[in-house]
């Protein structure tokens, strides 16, 4: 394998906590060992690596003797704060013995609602990057509540693939791949090896985490795969455990599940609006708005919108749907939800008239836009 034949030239891994403790309780520094052998030898070959690590939980549990405890956010947020000191003193040992430094960065969905705390975190990872410093990325569990958490690390890393404008992310779990079923529970599952469109076909044979030692599952992992492919990221799906498995990835040798980036990545900004800022409400679109927007590329006006939910401010991130609920888009509303509502089903030539002020026709305008 050559790996500055690769092609990439900066690259995502994730590794799940699956990966991290092999199923068992503990961090298994054996595996990462190897796995930081593979991940030095990226390096070494000019490739730039980003590691966005899981296992915070599992190391506060391992480093306080398995404790009882209620099963609330006060004690994960104590396992996390005790675990993630443990991980990256283990990342930081691991990678010294290449003459590496990591810098760690912890991130909650806060840091990324804003574009320009998006932007600072971007500097942050590339000044990493720029210094040949690893950086090694987690959620900030330890601070993290319901409200501001991503909730999982495949969505993470998804983001963190787009703030480094990554071409390659590498999810790597305890499962060979994304199969057509979960193979925990069925032993004829078969596993696909390619994906050229994430479709609700698709997304209905990734299940959740069964385990019980990672979060959620296949789902997460289609959903960070779906983010990253729409910003030109490529992703691998594939097991921790594959012998030589990242370089593989890179050097695109057949292993797990392939899927490819689109042709026409979002740019920046539109990237930012598919993954940064949390949804904040809906509009329900009659059929021949959804295909104005989703085929002609038109903005959204307020006489193709027949319901509003949600309460949401002028510049917050909406979704628009069909009359089903299936989403066909997202984007920063020109107006809140109370002036929307007054809007419904009427041509946008006398916005002042109904609201005494205009912020133009469009309730989200094409270029604040992203079509599902
Ligand atoms: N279609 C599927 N293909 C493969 N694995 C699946 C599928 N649906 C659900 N899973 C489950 O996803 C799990 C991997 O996700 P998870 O437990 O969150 O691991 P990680 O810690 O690596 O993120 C597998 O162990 C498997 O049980
Ligand atoms: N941030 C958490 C991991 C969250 C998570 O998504 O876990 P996993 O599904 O194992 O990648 C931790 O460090 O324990």
């Amino acid at each position: 394998m050559n790996l500055s034949e690769s092609g990439y030239r900066r690259v995502v891994v994730k590794l799940g906590t699956s990966v991290l403790t092999s199923g068992s309780l503990k961090l298994d520094k054996a595996h990462m060992v190897e796995l930081t052998r593979q991940m030095a030898g990226l390096i070494e070959a000019g490739i730039e690596v980003v590691l966005c690590t899981s296992g915070a939980i599992a190391a506060g549990k391992e480093h306080l003797g398995y404790p009882e405890l209620p099963d609330t956010i006060a004690s994960k947020q104590m396992l996390a704060a005790v675990g993630q000191s443990q991980l990256i003193l283990a990342w930081s040992q691991l990678f010294s013995i290449y003459g590496l430094h990591v810098g760690q960065l912890l991130l909650t969905q806060a840091d990324l609602y804003d574009r320009e705390r998006y932007l600072n975190a971007r500097d942050y990872l590339n000044a990493l990057l720029k210094r040949g410093i690893i950086p090694v990325v987690n959620e900030n569990d330890a601070v993290a509540t319901e409200e501001i958490k991503v909730g999982d690390n495949d969505n993470l890393s998804a983001r963190a693939a787009l703030l480094c404008d990554a071409d390659l992310l590498i999810l790597l779990t305890d499962q060979t791949g994304l199969f057509d079923a979960d193979p925990r529970t069925d032993p004829n599952a078969k596993l696909i090896t390619e994906v050229e469109n994430i479709d609700d076909s698709l997304r209905k044979l990734a299940g959740g985490a069964v385990s019980g030692l990672g979060t959620g599952g296949m789902a997460t992992k289609l959903e960070a795969a779906d983010i990253a492919r729409r910003a030109g990221v490529e992703v691998v799906i594939a097991s921790g455990k594959h012998k030589d498995v990242i370089q593989k990835a890179v050097c695109s040798n057949p292993v797990g599940t392939h899927f490819t980036a689109l042709e026409h990545p979002l740019e920046c900004r539109k990237q930012w609006i598919l993954a940064g800022p949390k949804v904040q409400g809906q509009v329900i679109l009659d059929t021949g708005a959804i295909a104005e927007v989703t085929k002609k590329g038109r903005s959204l006006l307020s006489k193709g919108i027949v319901e509003v939910k949600g309460l949401f401010q002028r510049g917050d991130t909406i979704e628009f749907t069909d009359g089903k609920g299936k989403v066909h888009g997202k984007g920063m509303s020109r107006y809140g939800s109370v002036d929307v509502d007054k809007m419904v089903g009427k041509h946008s030539n006398n916005i002042e008239d109904m609201l005494g002020y205009d912020y133009g026709d469009a309730i989200i305008h094409r270029n604040d836009m992203v079509v599902l």
